[in-house]
């Protein structure tokens, strides 16, 4: 037993929470619980439900040097993360059952729970695939992005039709290659502006439409993932559909390209400064179901070309709950929201019902942090592999502790064992 005395709530409330660490679970909220075992002063301190970040690239196997499930799930619980759901564009993609066990293999080394994705091309085997403990079926790309899987719509068609027929959500990249800009092509390889030009915000819109449109015709339930225009996000919520948006599209855009180069460059890519004034309004009002980090690593080396050749993508895991947590210290967003974006709705989203709320009975996944203490972000100082961020130099607040199931896994610095496991296994 562990309890964690006089913590503040996401809603204000100030409750005593007591863990049974055998058991992992949440076994008892209070006032003043009588004393038993251990317990932890948290006066003046803020416990969250561990963040459920559903959209990572863990980039294992084939890409180890970019990330690997070690340092990727360490980043993750440094930064309050205590799920992840990781995508299918790896090498080999997971498109099948025996890439799905390669992977599964590596994953065993996580620090944090997990999901596995499967993904989708034409050499993929969904009786194989979907014999296995699949979170998901996703991202499935409707354009290339880095792994090349892109597919035509004959396929996704088939694609949703089986995962509906197993009652699995199908996460979309929603991108219409046919409404990219070919003029902005031309543009030169330092303008680090053309990225944004080329992948427009009509081509996201008008995929989301569509895709969601075929959800709908098909009976699936569609996610579309890193909604970054507030057109894809209106598309997808009026037909039912659920999205998120990640961290750099809620506080970056086409302005701080300048600065960034191509280490903003990542797709969907950046939007105008208005589009994301009006994407982070969706944010906050509850319009969109979650943030999720896309989290992308790619070594510094590869990222210094020009914005034509240069990979998309960049890391964010380690951030997301930080940056969040410093826009509820400064009254943009409140706590509540914030554990909504973060945990409950992805867990509900994504059939984790035992995960992503402060309840008796649930996971003990849980963050402690000092909601005033602020840090100045900086890539030397996070635990992706990849070693940069795009959010060098901003404030964020960082957890002090983070508890996957009633493990302590991360505490003021120091990591404890990786007791990662696959929600679905
Ligand atoms: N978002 C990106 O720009 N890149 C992602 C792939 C993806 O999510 O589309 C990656 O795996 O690098
Ligand atoms: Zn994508
Ligand atoms: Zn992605």
């Amino acid at each position: 037993m562990l309890t964690i005395r006089n913590a503040t709530l996401a809603d204000g409330s100030k409750r005593d929470v007591r863990i049974d660490t055998d058991a992992g679970r949440i076994s008892a909220i209070g006032s003043s619980l009588t004393e038993s075992g251990k317990s932890i002063d948290a006066t003046g301190k803020l416990l969250l439900p561990g963040a459920i970040d559903a959209h990572v690239h863990f980039r294992q196997p084939g890409f180890s040097h970019k990330e690997t499930w070690e340092t990727g799930s360490k980043s993750a619980v440094a930064g309050g993360v205590t799920t992840v759901v990781d995508q299918p564009n790896t090498n080999p993609p997971t498109i099948d059952g025996e890439s799905f066990d390669e992977k599964a293999e590596l994953a065993a080394k996580s620090y944090i729970d997990y999901g596995i994705n499967g993904g989708v091309t034409p050499d993929w085997e969904p009786e194989s695939l979907f014999d296995r403990p699949v979170l998901a079926l996703g991202e499935v790309f409707l354009a290339d992005s880095t792994g090349k899987m892109g597919i035509e719509e004959e396929l996704f068609r088939e694609a949703v039709e089986r995962a509906a027929d197993d009652y699995l959500v199908v996460t979309v990249h929603a991108e219409d290659a046919d409404l990219f800009d070919e003029d902005a092509r031309s543009r030169d390889g330092n303008d680090t502006d053309a990225w944004s030009a080329y992948r427009t915000a009509e081509a996201e819109a008008a995929a989301v439409e569509r895709a969601c449109e075929i959800g709908d015709e098909l009976g699936a339930r569609l996610h579309i993932a890193h909604t970054s225009t507030p057109e894809g996000i209106d598309a997808a919520r009026e037909i039912g559909a659920t999205c998120e948006v990640t961290p750099h599209h809620l506080f970056l855009s086409r302005d701080d390209l300048d600065e960034l180069g191509t280490f903003g460059r990542m797709n969907p890519p950046l939007r105008s400064e208005k589009r994301r004034e009006k994407v982070f309004a969706r944010v906050a009002d509850g319009t969109v179901d979650m943030i999720a980090t896309d989290h992308a690593p790619h070594t510094r080396k590869e990222k210094d070309a020009n914005i034509w050749d240069a990979p998309s993508g960049v890391p964010g895991v380690e951030t997301m709950l930080p940056l969040l947590l410093e826009q509820a210290r400064k009254g943009n967003l409140s706590y509540d929201r914030v554990a909504d974006l973060t945990s409950r709705n992805p867990s509900k989203v994504f059939g984790m019902p035992r995960k992503g709320r402060i309840e008796e009975g649930r996971m003990a996944d849980l963050v402690l942090v000092d909601p005033d203490e602020t840090r100045e972000i900086r890539g030397d100082n996070l635990h992706s592999k990849c070693g940069w961020t795009p959010f060098e130099g901003w404030t964020g607040v960082f957890p002090e502790l983070t508890m996957v199931r009633g493990n302590v896994v991360f505490e003021n610095g120091e990591f404890g064992e990786p007791v990662g496991e696959n929600v679905r296994a």
